[in-house]
């Protein structure tokens, strides 16, 4: 009887600069829904690359066919090429038969005049790419990605599909950690907003303008500087384009930063996995 494999699966990658997330794509992106597989570790714990390979035996057992040995292939986009190299060579060591693909820049079809396309993180040009292509279906009008990870950043793809750059800033937590660290009087009130935001529960309430404590002053000035920079280049990318922008939020801190956008937004908390699968699947 022949073993070869009898299906193929693929992982799509996402590895920034704080956590990494994995998902089935394709078909099997639904064999793992009520499995909660979706991996989000933090990169810098020592343990995340055995979470990843457990994960991955995991999902292989949830798929359908019991008995099969999917073909497994890992597409990954990576802010972090030393620890692209590592994550890599886990894979080869646990799963000798797996492929990767490792994504650059040249692979998401989005024009660029900008001098160093190479040079661009892949996270920023796979969110504006997929976000234009979803806006192609709708309303016409320049496509701003705005990203809330651990930087935020903020991006501009005129109409015809044409990736125009746009603007880098420490995120949230960034911020925060930068208080707590260099302000003695704030780290206390800085490390509980800090537990708030790692803690699985959703944010309950969004905090009261103005700040009437540390802790909500804090608050209230973090969010409200991202969300302001968001509304700012909203409005300068209105301004030169002369018509309205769409805008979309995603990455770990977007729920948070919403509540205080002047700007109309489209949140989207998964657009790295939705770029992933586009790419490969369409
Ligand atoms: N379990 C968690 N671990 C770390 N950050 C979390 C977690 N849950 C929510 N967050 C929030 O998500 C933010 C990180 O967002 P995201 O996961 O999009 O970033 P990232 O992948 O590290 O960054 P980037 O993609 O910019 O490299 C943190 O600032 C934090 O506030
Ligand atoms: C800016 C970040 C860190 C955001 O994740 C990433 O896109 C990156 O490492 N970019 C490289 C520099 C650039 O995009 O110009
Ligand atoms: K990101």
């Amino acid at each position: 009887m022949s073993q070869d494999p009898v299906e193929s699966l693929c992982i799509g990658v996402d590895l920034g600069n704080t956590r990494v997330k994995c998902w089935a794509l394709g078909a099997a992106a639904d064999w793992q829904q009520g499995l909660s597989l979706a991996d989000q570790q933090a990169i810098r714990s020592a343990a995340w690359l055995d979470r990843v390979m457990q994960w991955r035996d995991q999902l292989v057992h949830s798929l359908p066919i019991a008995s099969a040995q999917p073909a497994v292939e890992w597409v990954i986009a990576s802010v972090q090429a030393t620890i692209t190299g590592r994550f890599c060579d886990r894979i080869t060591s646990h799963f000798p038969s797996d492929r990767f693909r490792v994504l650059s820049s040249a692979d998401v079809p989005l024009r660029t005049r900008l001098p160093a396309r190479q040079k661009i993180g892949i996270d920023r040009l796979l969110t504006s790419w997929v976000a234009w292509q979803n806006n192609r279906r709708g309303e016409p009008g320049p496509t701003i990605v705005a990203d809330a990870g651990s930087a935020l950043t903020i991006d501009w793809t005129g109409v015809e599909g044409e990736f125009r750059g746009g603007a880098i800033l420490p995120g949230v937590q960034l911020q925060l950690q930068s208080l707590g660290e260099h302000i003695p009087a704030l780290s206390a009130a800085v490390e509980s907003i800090i537990q708030q935001h790692l803690s699985p529960q959703p944010a309950t309430s969004v905090p009261s303008f103005p700040g009437m404590d540390t802790e909500s002053a804090i608050a209230v000035g973090v969010y409200t500087s991202a969300a302001a920079a968001i509304d700012r280049f909203v409005q300068q990318v209105e301004l030169e384009s002369a018509t309205r922008v769409q805008l979309w939020l995603t990455g770990g801190d977007a729920p948070r930063i919403a509540p205080w956008l002047k700007s109309q937004y489209r949140l989207e908390p998964d657009l790295m996995r939705d770029a992933i699968n586009r790419l490969i699947y369409v």
